[in-house]
């Protein structure tokens, strides 16, 4: 039997702030140097503090820890620990520094020298990853571009698990409760009717993250806004939501993004059936995306 790895623990009086990292998708993340020798040769690390004001819980940020300490992959975001800060007043999450930050801030910077391959090679790299954590019996419930960080300009990886729920042995999907603040633009036809995830529901939205990529994360292509430009002229006095699932319904989707090779966009549309049976699965996906690839 083997041991259960020792939860590392890391010292607060060793963990040097540097910078913060963006109030972004991730709460407030913090850019630090891990340097219990005090000379800089420490290493660079992300870190999160639970947000007391935030309406995360204690328990939902304990099931995050539980959750990424949990995964070990090269698609996922590594998982290197916790630190108590004085008095055990909060918990703070230690994660591996990407330095390139999240795809969409990556693509700001790189879009003019990254080609087709390159996407299906991050493409492929984010099926590895969700096929890992289907294997893991967890739902992301969050995948988008936001949500993905670049390691070096040929690998990503999966980030962001305060919204991924296990799936109950005896279910195949997950109902949440409270909607909470829902990117319901990524959202799969049963998640915005019913609130149900499932491995099925983050195909669909891997097939968002897969218009975004092609999109080279431009934001005047970004889905809540090609979604709302569609629905903005579709006159119902209904919730968004319910303007969205109408749309769906009628078999409206998001717009090939321009010089997006139609094998791709294939892609993103068997994601898109709105019947999750008939979504393909991500060990299927990977084959689909690296069948796209030109020599
Ligand atoms: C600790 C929070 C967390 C919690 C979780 O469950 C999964 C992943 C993360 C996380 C979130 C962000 C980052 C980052 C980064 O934001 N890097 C960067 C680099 C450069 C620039 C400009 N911006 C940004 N690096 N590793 C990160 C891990």
């Amino acid at each position: 039997m083997s041991q259960k790895p020792q939860q590392d623990v890391f010292e607060e009086r060793y963990l040097r702030f540097i910078s913060g990292l963006g109030k972004g998708n991730f709460g407030s993340v913090e850019l630090c140097r891990y340097d219990p020798w005090g000379d800089d040769t420490g290493e660079l690390v992300a870190v999160k503090e639970l947000q007391s004001n935030k309406q995360a819980t204690t328990a939902d940020f304990q099931r995050e820890i539980q959750t990424i300490s949990s995964l070990h992959c090269d698609y996922i975001v590594k998982y290197k620990g916790i630190c108590y800060s004085a008095g055990r007043l909060s918990t703070k999450l230690v994660m591996e520094y990407l330095p390139h930050g999240s795809l969409i801030g990556y693509m700001e910077k790189h879009r003019s020298g990254v080609c087709t391959n390159r996407l299906l090679l991050f493409a492929s790299q984010i099926c590895k990853g969700m096929e890992y954590l289907q294997s893991m019996r967890y739902v992301h419930r969050d995948l988008a571009a936001r949500n993905i960080l670049v390691a070096s300009n040929t690998l990503v990886k999966i980030a962001d698990f305060g919204l991924s729920k296990i799936i109950p042995v005896d279910k195949e999907y997950y109902r949440v409760t409270q909607p909470g603040e829902s990117p319901i633009f990524w959202y799969a036809p049963e998640s915005i009717s019913e609130l149900k995830f499932s491995h099925k529901s983050d195909v669909w939205s891997f097939g968002v993250v897969l218009h975004e990529l092609f999109s080279l994360c431009d934001i005047s292509q970004n889905p809540k806004r090609l979604c709302i430009q569609k629905i903005g002229s579709y006159v119902q006095s209904a919730s968004m939501a319910i303007q969205l699932l109408n749309l769906l319904k009628e078999n409206w989707r998001l717009p090939a993004p321009s010089q997006c090779p139609p094998k791709v966009h294939s892609v993103m549309m068997q994601c898109w059936e709105f019947n999750g049976e008939n979504r393909p699965s991500f060990s299927s996906l990977k084959d689909l995306i690296e069948n796209c690839i030109t020599d």
